[in-house]
Parts: C-alpha cells; sequence; structure tokens
C-alpha cells in the first residue's frame, strides 16, 4: 500500500500542495485530475523523489520512503515525452536500465514483456520510425524491465489519438492486472480518468476535491468544483457527440 499522510509544498507564497492524505492499494489504478496549475505534476515529482516535500511522509509498504533518493523508492515513471535514447533502437532502449540492473529481471521476464506489448517486430526499428503508442509501449516495457512496485505515468494518452488511446488504456489496465503493478496516472482529461481508473484523486489548487471511485464521482460529487468542472466537461462532450446526429436520434 502506497499511503500518503499529510503533504504540503510550497513554492514561495504559492502554496502548490496542501494536506495531502490518501491511501493507493497494492495493483490499483489511481488517475490525479485537475485543471492546469491545480499542482498534479508536483504532487507526482513529490511522489518520485524529484522534488523534495515541505511536510508529511510517504510511506511503501510500511516503510517510510518520504527522504529516499529516486532510486531507492521502488517508484518509477513514464514521462509524458517518454524520453527514449534517439540513437539506439528500440530493443536497446528497452533493454537499457536493465541491462545495469541484470538481476532484477531475467531474460524470460524481458521476453515476455517484449511479447505482451507485442513490440517484438519492432526491435531493431530506429526511435524516429516508431508511431507514437509503439514509442509508450517501448517507453513502458523500458520502466518494467526494473520492476518497480509503483508506476507513474504523466499524461500518457495526451499525444495518443482515438484508437491508439483505447488500446493503450487496455494495455496499462492488462499491466496494471497481471503483475499487481500500482499505477498512478496525472490526467486532465475526466473522460480518460473515470475510463481507466480504479479510483480517481480530483485537486482543486493544490487541495483534494474528491479522492473516490469513478462512480462515486459521477454519482455523489463531493464539491461544487467537482461538480462543474469534472461533470460539465463530460457533458459537453456528450452533447457535442448528440448534435452530430442530429434530434432524430437524440
Ligand atoms: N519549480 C517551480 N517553482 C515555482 N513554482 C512552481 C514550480 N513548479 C510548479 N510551480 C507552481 O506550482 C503550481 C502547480 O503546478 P503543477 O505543474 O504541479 O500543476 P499541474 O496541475 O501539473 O498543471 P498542468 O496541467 O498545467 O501541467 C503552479 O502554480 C506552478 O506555477
Amino acid at each position: 500500500m502506497l499511503t500518503l499522510n499529510n503533504l504540503y509544498k510550497s513554492y514561495g507564497d504559492n502554496t502548490v500542495l496542501e494536506d495531502i492524505s490518501l491511501s493507493i492499494n497494492n495493483g490499483e489504478i489511481v488517475s490525479i485530475l485537475g485543471s492546469s496549475g491545480s499542482g498534479k505534476t508536483t504532487l507526482l515529482n513529490c511522489l518520485l523523489g524529484l522534488v523534495e516535500i515541505d511536510a508529511g511522509t510517504i510511506e511503501l509498504d510500511g516503510k517510510d520512503i518520504t527522504h529516499l533518493p529516486i532510486e531507492k523508492r521502488g517508484l518509477n515513471i513514464v514521462f509524458q515525452d517518454y524520453a527514449l535514447f534517439p540513437h539506439l533502437s528500440a530493443g536497446r532502449n528497452i533493454v537499457y536500465g536493465w541491462r545495469n540492473n541484470p538481476s532484477v529481471s531475467t531474460q524470460e521476464e524481458v521476453d515476455d514483456l517484449i511479447d505482451l506489448l507485442d513490440l517484438r517486430e519492432h526491435l531493431d526499428k530506429e526511435i524516429h520510425e516508431l508511431s507514437g503508442g509503439q514509442k509508450q509501449r517501448v517507453a513502458l516495457a523500458r520502466t518494467l524491465t526494473l520492476k518497480p512496485k509503483v508506476l507513474l505515468l504523466d499524461e500518457p494518452l495526451s499525444a495518443l489519438d482515438g484508437v491508439i488511446k483505447e488500446s493503450i488504456k487496455d494495455t496499462i489496465k492488462q499491466i496494471s492486472e497481471e503483475f499487481k503493478l500500482t499505477t498512478i496516472i496525472v490526467t486532465h482529461d475526466p473522460e480518460e480518468a473515470l475510463t481507466l481508473s480504479d479510483k480517481v484523486l480530483i485537486l482543486d489548487g493544490g487541495k483534494i476535491a474528491q479522492y473516490g471511485t469513478p462512480q462515486e464521482i459521477i454519482e455523489k460529487p463531493a464539491t461544487k468544483f467537482v461538480e462543474n468542472f469534472i461533470l460539465h466537461q463530460l457533458h459537453i462532450k456528450r452533447d457535442n457527440i448528440l448534435k452530430l446526429f442530429g434530434d432524430q436520434h437524440v
């Protein structure tokens, strides 16, 4: 279980995270949702250890990891731009971290990952020859060879369109289930958060507006902000789609 206890973070006078407390069970997918500037990336960076928190504690499976360096926390991230090495092939990117820590995964486990993510036929390709979805899967494979306890994904679907988006969503769900991997996803898209996650954390100005299952959020929005911001966006989407069909189908 990953537990955050009363986290605070400020930049000067700007309180970016205020009293963030929550627990995430092992194997759960949690989305962090909020508008621009609400503190999503800062929270992700605090968990990862890129940003030092001002107060509070972070525990992973009962161990206090608040002040551990990044590499000792057991969390790993796939950045929004995938951060792949352009001069290495897809295959070499995948094994890059694992080559330095070969005891973490066996060759067979790495092979299984390559197959699971459907990357076998792309191993020899240069990074620029891959589609957005393929790059995303290479970045996922590279991270998963290191067997993190918690996988952090920063806007994993924002650069992808339609069909690829749905297929990466399925892949994320499959990986989380298969490896019992706790997965935390930053997104600003309510639809993405609600359809992909076991739980959604909604931030409003650095505070928790609501933390609950998609059903709880849709059926019982905790604050006016949740109702207005989140559900309003979904209604706009729905109305736009219905308009496409004209009156006879509405
Ligand atoms: N290194 C920093 N120094 C000063 N202020 C910062 C720093 N990083 C973030 N902030 C401020 O913290 C607040 C939250 O930023 P953060 O990037 O966490 O928001 P976000 O929800 O991820 O936004 P977006 O969706 O636009 O990426 C903003 O007001 C931002 O200006």
